[in-house]
């Protein structure tokens, strides 16, 4: 219950704060229906002054029948589009906070749990229903007030017609129950439904059109796009199927009620116990018993699904604060020690498998670190602990002596860098796809033409002012040229303290990579002052032999560290590798 009132406040305020008018206007409409619904009154009074011919009776009745017709039809029509435009700002508003809550959680964790991933599909979904939550009370308003106009007329014209109202009673019991079983209906179908929607979103995906043609398997897309959807549907049609059930026996006692209700008003006409006008209004109020009663509570079960909405929402808030990490430290602006990996171990959420366990490194300020290791070694999510992305599982990730949980994600994320092995394409000019590696010099034109030289993009995009993505009517690029922007994008920075490049030079060719990383290598020496460290990742062993220090991961953990020249000294597994490596990129004779 209590949520239910935090979630009409939430509503309610929301609306307030984006469309006030469209907040006084949706109030006004109960008050305009209640003018209509004394139609049949009016009409009655219509009828016995007609009948008893009674002028002034006949005036009256006229004159409030036009009255109370004319205000009910303009203020329905003139606030119709009012309404809409009140439940797209709502909707809009709900949008914005739902994509700031999602964007400020901190982790990837969190992205990835299967409870929040749910949550914010269905608030997708519900987005309009959100919307209209001020429409929805206003409805709820309107047929209770509604209700109790078409009660007081029934009681006017006999009080035994009020059992009318009795027999129409089950309709509360159905509403709560199509209500439960829809609920429960929408849980449920959630995940397939996502399922469906990304299978089907793969006939538009062009990356994921190129490999469906070459491997044939738009078929068996759709087939399974087919299978999903029907997993989705399947629980939301069965609820549905119930619903109708319970709507056609709620209809049956209501109508043997308005049988009655009828019969009982022309039995005391003919016998001269009432005006000929009762069985007008009687047949009138007929038809607005039926929505008198059933109209609040279907308006208060569209609220139910509202409020749900509004619940998650809240729950979001409450799922997203709890998950603000209590970073009380701001992050360094230098280095002295560097970052000490201290006994850490990792797996991802929900899974059983130790990606990394119990591992220990020093990282030296001012170091150029390589990480190497086969596919699936880790590499990555050694990066992304590093960027506080997730935490550890266990042990602890010490920056200058201090536990990176315990750091401000906001402010460390200010001292990173990197060029990821997913990088983005931004579809802005290629210099603001560069500049937005630091937002502040954006349109800083000298920093991004210094970054895309170091970079060595200004070769593969010649005009920096040239618009990217063919969705504006720009250029698309080659794989090649995007990863050029990124490691553009990754060199925009300035007082940074890490600086990554997970793999984002995997389209190219062993030496050009080793260039690339050279380059980085040497862009290190700039930081050097602030003890900046740079971490380059690498499947490929022969391409990073320059780093300070190199550290090759295998089964969860370092299995070999040192050197380049102490790596092949040692003749282990680095030395095996790189010389394999190395001899299958060597030209054949
Ligand atoms: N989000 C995730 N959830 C569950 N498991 C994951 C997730 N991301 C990666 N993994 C698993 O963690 C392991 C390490 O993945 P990671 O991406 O760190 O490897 P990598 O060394 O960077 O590989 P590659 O060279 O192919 O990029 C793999 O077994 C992978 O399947």
């Amino acid at each position: 219950m209590v949520e239910r009132w935090r979630s009409v406040v939430l509503l309610l305020g929301t609306a307030w704060r984006v469309d006030r008018r469209g907040c006084l206007v949706a109030l006004v409409e109960p008050l305009a229906n209640v003018l209509g619904l004394l139609a049949g009154l009016w009409l009655s009074l219509l009828t016995t002054g007609v009948l008893d011919r009674d002028p002034r009776l006949i005036a009256l009745s006229v004159a409030g029948l036009v009255v109370g017709v004319t205000a009910s039809w303009w203020v329905d029509l003139s606030t119709s589009e009012r309404r809409q435009v009140l439940a797209d700002r709502v909707a809009h508003a709900f949008d914005v906070e739902v994509a700031r809550l999602c964007a400020h959680l901190p982790g990837l964790d969190q992205h990835e749990d299967p409870v929040v991933r749910d949550k914010v599909e269905l608030l997708r979904q519900r987005q309009g229903a959100l919307g209209r939550g001020v429409v929805a009370m206003a409805m709820v308003a309107k047929s209770l007030l509604g209700a109790v106009t078409v009660l007081v007329l029934l009681v006017v014209v006999h009080p035994v017609l009020i059992a009318l109202v009795l027999l129409a009673l089950p309709a509360v019991e159905v509403a709560r129950r199509q209500q439960r079983h829809r609920a429960a209906a929408e849980e449920v179908s959630a995940a397939p439904g996502r399922l469906a929607r990304h299978l089907r979103g793969l006939a538009h995906d062009r990356d994921a059109g190129m490999e469906i043609r070459v491997f044939g398997v738009a078929g068996e897309v759709r087939r399974r796009t087919a299978e999903a959807w029907r997993v989705h549907r399947a629980p939301l049609d069965r609820a549905e199927t119930r619903a109708a059930l319970l709507a056609g026996v709620r209809d049956t006692c209501y109508a043997v009620g308005v049988i009655g209700a009828v019969g009982l008003v022309l039995w005391r006409v003919l016998r001269g116990q009432a005006p000929a006008g009762d069985v007008v209004l009687v047949v009138y109020l007929a038809a607005q018993v039926q929505t008198a009663v059933v109209w609040p509570v279907v308006s208060l079960s569209a609220l139910g699904g509202t409020l749900r909405s509004a619940a998650r929402v809240q729950w979001l808030r409450e799922y997203a604060d709890a998950a603000t990490r209590p970073g009380v430290t701001t992050a360094p602006t230098r280095l002295t020690d560097g970052i000490v990996l201290d006994r850490v171990s990792f797996r991802y959420p929900g899974s059983g498998q130790w990606v990394l366990r119990d591992v220990s490194l020093t990282i030296g300020a001012g170091s150029v670190l390589a990480v190497v290791g086969e596919n699936g070694a880790g590499k990555t999510t050694l990066v992304k602990l590093l960027a506080g992305l997730y935490l550890p599982t266990e042990g602890r990730i010490l920056v200058d002596g201090v536990d990176l949980a315990t750091l401000d994600p906001d402010s460390w994320r200010s001292r990173l860098a990197a060029a990821f092995q997913d990088f983005a394409r931004p579809e802005l000019t290629a210099a603001r796809a560069v500049g937005i590696g630091d937002l502040p010099a954006l349109d800083d034109t000298g920093r991004i033409a210094d970054a895309m030289t170091r970079a060595d993009a200004t070769g593969a995009v010649p005009d920096p002012g040239v618009q990217l993505g063919t969705r504006w009517h720009g250029v698309d690029l080659s794989t090649g040229q995007w990863q050029r922007l990124a490691l553009a994008r990754a060199l925009m920075r300035r007082h940074t303290l890490l600086r990554f490049l997970d793999e984002p030079t995997a389209s190219l060719d062993p030496e050009s990579e080793h260039a690339l990383f050279e380059r980085f290598t040497a862009a290190a020496a700039e930081g050097r002052d602030r003890g900046m460290v740079t971490v380059l990742v690498s499947h490929r062993f022969s391409t990073v032999r320059t780093a300070d220090h190199i550290i090759v991961l295998a089964d969860a953990g370092v299995r070999e560290q040192g050197t380049h020249a102490e790596l092949i000294a040692a003749q282990s597994l680095y030395a095996d590798l790189y010389l394999s490596q190395a001899r299958s990129y060597q030209p054949t004779r």
